[in-house]
């Protein structure tokens, strides 16, 4: 199976072939603009002054009811760092494709596996995307290959860690429930941090294509950050919003393991990445959840009589097995496990 990258730049590609074209419903490609995404400020959630700091954790759980996603500002994670990763990854899928191919993947736990679509095992329809995914926590793994890739990588999964653990504090505390309770209950020292890394090379015709469908994300919180190309499109109230970043900004959308353990105060987002006719468009990712074997259900704080618990109890593993296991469509993998 080629790359998307491969495909690319091998003829000087004027139409898409048949087994990336999907079939998409007209509403599917009706978008609407706004400008009230949440922005989230990440030094006044961290304030020491405790009325900026309880006014930053009232948005933050607003964006995560209302929305299930916010742009993260003014964070701990320098823009010299960022622009280095995406370098960085950008020269990963540089190299040549026998080298990338030492780490092709074939089972969903394999610490390092790069590939093209989803699961081409079951895509039905091929997606428009490359990608290398590294689970980096809680032991680290990533490409040898090139160069100072997996030390920049190293340094950012650090960082970015931390920001999360920031970011479930204020989820905690805009719950209700002490600031570490969602850290300590799902064992986040050990958690399993996995780093997804996207590209998406240039498509003559990008309407009928898809990067990546509509799908939610597994685990608790997801981070990512892009090049300078836009792509990722969100759901919200049954339309489609295009993201457009704001400078040095985190694009965060809470997982399906949020949904769970708030028994559904705080949904997953629903969202996909759409190919362009421009040029490679980077996204990198990481999604962070608890340990591997830490089973999670509703938390009992939040389940009451008149609000029992709407999701069976899961291992992690099982669900990011279950994910895998089908096409991305939608809420579908979290449907399987709804009460
Ligand atoms: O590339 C993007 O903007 C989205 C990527 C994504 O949704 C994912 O990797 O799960
Ligand atoms: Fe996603």
């Amino acid at each position: 199976m080629s790359s998307v990258k491969e495909l690319v730049e091998s003829n000087s590609l004027k139409s898409v072939p048949s087994n990336y074209v999907c079939i998409k419903n007209p509403e599917d490609s009706i978008f609407y603009e706004t400008e009230n995404i949440p922005t989230i400020n990440f030094s006044q959630l961290t304030s020491s002054n405790p009325n900026e700091r309880s006014k930053a954790i009232q948005q933050l759980g607003e964006a995560c009811r209302d929305w299930g996603f916010f742009l993260l500002i003014n964070h701990s994670v320098s823009e010299t760092l960022m622009e280095k990763v995406l370098r960085a990854c950008q020269s990963f899928f540089d190299l040549t494709e026998k080298e990338k191919r030492e780490y092709l993947g074939r089972e969903l736990f394999d610490p390092i596996r790069y590939g093209t679509s989803f699961n081409v095992t079951v895509d039905k329809t091929l997606l428009w995307r490359d990608y290398l995914k590294c689970h980096v926590h809680p032991h680290f793994n990533a490409p040898s290959k090139p160069p100072g890739f997996s030390e920049t990588l190293e340094e950012y999964i650090t960082k970015d860690r931390e920001l999360v653990e920031e970011l479930l504090k204020g989820i905690s505390l805009s719950l209700g429930l002490e600031e570490n309770y969602i850290h300590k209950k799902m064992n986040a020292d050990l958690g399993s941090q996995l780093l997804v890394i996207n590209c998406y090379p240039p498509c003559p015709k990008p309407e009928l294509v898809m990067g990546l469908p509509a799908h939610t994300d597994h685990g608790l919180l997801t981070l990512l950050m892009q090049n300078e190309l836009e792509g990722l499109q969100i759901q919200h109230s049954g339309k489609w919003i295009p993201v457009h970043p704001l400078p040095n900004s985190f694009l965060v959308n809470t997982g399906d393991h949020l949904e769970i353990l708030t028994n559904g105060k705080y949904k997953s987002l629903v969202h996909r990445a759409v190919a362009n006719t421009k040029g490679t468009r980077i996204s990198v990712g990481t999604a962070h959840g608890p340990p591997l074997d830490h089973v999670v259900e509703p938390l009992p704080e939040l389940v009451r009589d008149d609000n029992p618990p709407s999701y069976q109890a899961i291992k992690y593993r099982d669900y990011m097995k279950l994910q895998q296991n089908h096409e991305l469509n939608g809420k579908s993998c979290l449907d399987r496990i709804r009460i």
